[in-house]
């Protein structure tokens, strides 16, 4: 009989390593539609850390925590329990057990979260959740928020920091909210500005771009475009 010799490859030898992708910027530069588009294309996971800064805000408001008193703020830190589903087709959110998804959208809960996400042990606790949800993510993940490439995951195999025009953001987010009038594209810009600056501004982890981030000025780019600009970053780190 004819011996047929046969190389089995070893799954460990032939998947590719897990990737893991941060992706940070202001408010409104496509950060959660890129990142989950992308997600969902390579295979990987994604986690939307803002969606937890705003679900222990939310809890706070809910628990008649005074949000602009960090010392009440970071007493209650420890006490909601945060769970993120990370698929990236249909993300989930949820505190004490309950769908959180509709409520942290409020504009009550936008006008809080800032307060809330410059209070350290806020930050502590919700670093250590995401560096765990990370770690176990089988393929790898698209973290996407405000400190993943600083602080979050300072060791990720690509950083990626969005930007776009205060009045490109403004614009994309009025149409969201389906109004255009010049007042509430304005008023959308303020309100917008007016977050960065909180987020740039606070002392524990602020919004910045890592030295090792690719910049990439989605102003004059369709979401498609920026989709595909970061497939192709990611691709290319992964045959590198
Ligand atoms: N390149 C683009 N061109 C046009 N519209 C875009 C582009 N990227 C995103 N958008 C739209 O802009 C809006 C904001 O996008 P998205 O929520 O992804 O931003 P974000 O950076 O995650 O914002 P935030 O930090 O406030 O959550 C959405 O309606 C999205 O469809
Ligand atoms: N890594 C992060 C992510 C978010 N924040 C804070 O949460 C707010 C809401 O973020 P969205 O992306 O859902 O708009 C944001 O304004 C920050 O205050 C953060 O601090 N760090």
């Amino acid at each position: 009989m004819r011996k047929v010799s046969v190389t089995v490859e070893t799954a460990a030898r032939t998947a590719p390593a897990a990737v893991i992708v941060g992706i940070d910027g202001p408010s409104g530069t496509g950060k959660s539609s890129t990142s989950k588009a992308v997600a969902a294309k390579l295979g990987l996971r994604y986690l939307d850390t803002g969606a937890q800064y705003r679900a222990i805000t939310w809890w706070m408001l809910s628990n008649g925590i005074d949000v602009n008193d960090p010392a009440a703020v970071a007493d209650a830190a420890a006490k909601p329990a945060v769970v993120s589903g990370t698929d990236p087709a249909a993300p989930t959110i949820s505190v004490d057990g309950a769908d959180a998804a509709g409520p942290i959208r409020t504009a009550e809960v936008t006008a809080a979260v800032s307060a809330v996400s410059a209070v350290p042990e806020v930050r502590a606790r919700l670093t250590a959740l995401q560096r765990a949800i990370a770690a176990e993510a089988p393929h790898g993940i698209v973290v996407e928020g405000r400190d993943i490439g600083t602080t979050v995951l300072p060791d990720a195999d690509l950083k990626i920091f969005l930007t776009a025009s205060e009045a490109a953001r403004a614009a994309r987010r009025s149409g969201e909210l389906g109004s255009r009038s010049a007042a509430d594209i304005a008023a959308t810009q303020a309100a917008l500005a007016k977050r960065d600056a909180a987020d740039s501004g606070r002392k524990t982890s602020p919004l910045a771009k890592a030295a090792d981030a690719v910049e990439v000025d989605t102003t004059e780019l369709t979401l498609e475009q920026v989709i595909e600009c970061v497939v192709t970053l990611i691709e290319d780190k992964q045959g590198a």
